[in-house]
C-alpha cells in the first residue's frame, strides 16, 4: 500500500467527471492473497451474508468484526483522509449541512454515537454464476459519501467475466452505465449513492448504484472499505 505513488488530483478529477476513479496498484499481489485468504477464517467476522437468499445477486460475503486486522486497520483511515476533502466539497456543493472531521475516528465516533456500532468493511467471494446487484451501501443515517472496492482476483488468470460495474441516474433521463476495469490488487474509489454535477442552472445531484456482472469462471475476491459504520 502506497498511497503517495496515486495521483490524487486525477482521481480528484475522475470522481468529479464520473463518480469513480481507479487506484491502481493499491495492493501489491502478496498482501491481496493474503487478504483474500482471510475468507476461511470465520473467527475474523462479525457476520456472513448468503447474497441470494435476501435476492442481493448470488456469492456471498462477510463482514469484518473489530478489531480490524492489517492492511485494513491503517488503509481506512488512511484513504478516509485522502478524500475527506472531495466528500465535504460535494457536500457544500449539494447543500447537504454535513462536514466530515479530519480523523477518522472523529467520525467513526459520531456514527457509533447515532448508533451505527458495526464495522462495515467486507470480504466478497463469488464463484461461476456469481453476481452482485447493482446497489448503494447505506447503512443508516450517516453516510461518507465515498468507498472503495479493491480487486483481490486476478481477471483472466483466476476468474473471467465478473467486471465491476456502476451506474448513473440522471434526473428524468435514462441511466447511464459505466465498467470500471480493474487489475488484480485495483481498487475502484466511488460515490456511495449520489454526487453532485455541475449543470447550467447551478449543481444538481445523480444517483449512483454499484455491482458486479456474472463471474464466468473461476473464483473472485474483493475487499469492499465503507468509512461509516452501520446499525
Ligand atoms: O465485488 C465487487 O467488486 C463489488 C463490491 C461491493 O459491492 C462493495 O465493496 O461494496
Ligand atoms: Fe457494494
Amino acid at each position: 500500500m502506497n498511497l503517495d505513488a496515486i495521483d490524487w488530483s486525477r482521481v480528484e478529477h475522475d470522481l468529479d467527471a464520473q463518480g469513480q476513479a481507479v487506484l491502481p496498484g493499491l495492493l501489491d499481489e502478496a498482501v491481496c492473497l493474503e487478504v483474500a485468504a482471510m475468507y476461511a477464517q470465520r473467527e475474523r467476522f462479525r457476520s456472513r451474508v448468503v447474497m441470494d437468499r435476501h435476492a442481493f445477486g448470488r456469492g456471498e460475503y462477510q463482514y469484518f468484526a473489530y478489531p480490524l486486522p492489517e492492511p485494513l486497520a491503517a488503509l481506512r483511515p488512511a484513504l478516509y483522509a485522502r478524500l475527506r476533502p472531495v466528500a465535504n466539497r460535494w457536500n457544500r456543493a449539494m447543500d447537504i449541512p454535513v462536514s466530515y472531521p479530519e480523523r477518522h475516528e472523529e467520525f467513526l465516533e459520531r456514527c457509533h454515537a447515532a448508533g451505527q456500532t458495526r464495522p462495515t468493511p467486507l470480504l466478497l467471494q463469488y464463484g461461476a454464476g456469481d453476481y452482485n446487484c447493482l446497489h448503494q451501501d447505506l447503512y443508516g443515517e450517516h453516510v461518507f459519501p465515498l468507498q472503495v472496492a479493491v480487486l483481490l482476483s486476478a481477471p483472466g488468470r483466476d476468474f473471467t467475466g465478473g467486471e465491476f460495474v456502476m451506474t448513473e441516474q440522471r434526473p428524468r433521463m435514462q441511466s447511464r452505465p459505466m465498467v470500471v476495469p480493474l487489475g488484480q490488487g485495483d481498487a475502484v474509489v466511488m460515490a456511495v449513492h449520489h454526487r453532485p454535477v455541475q449543470g447550467t442552472r447551478g449543481p444538481y445531484r445523480v444517483q449512483l448504484r454499484h455491482g458486479v456482472s456474472e463471474v464466468r469462471s473461476g473464483h473472485r475476491h474483493t475487499l469492499g472499505l465503507i468509512f461509516h459504520d452501520a446499525t
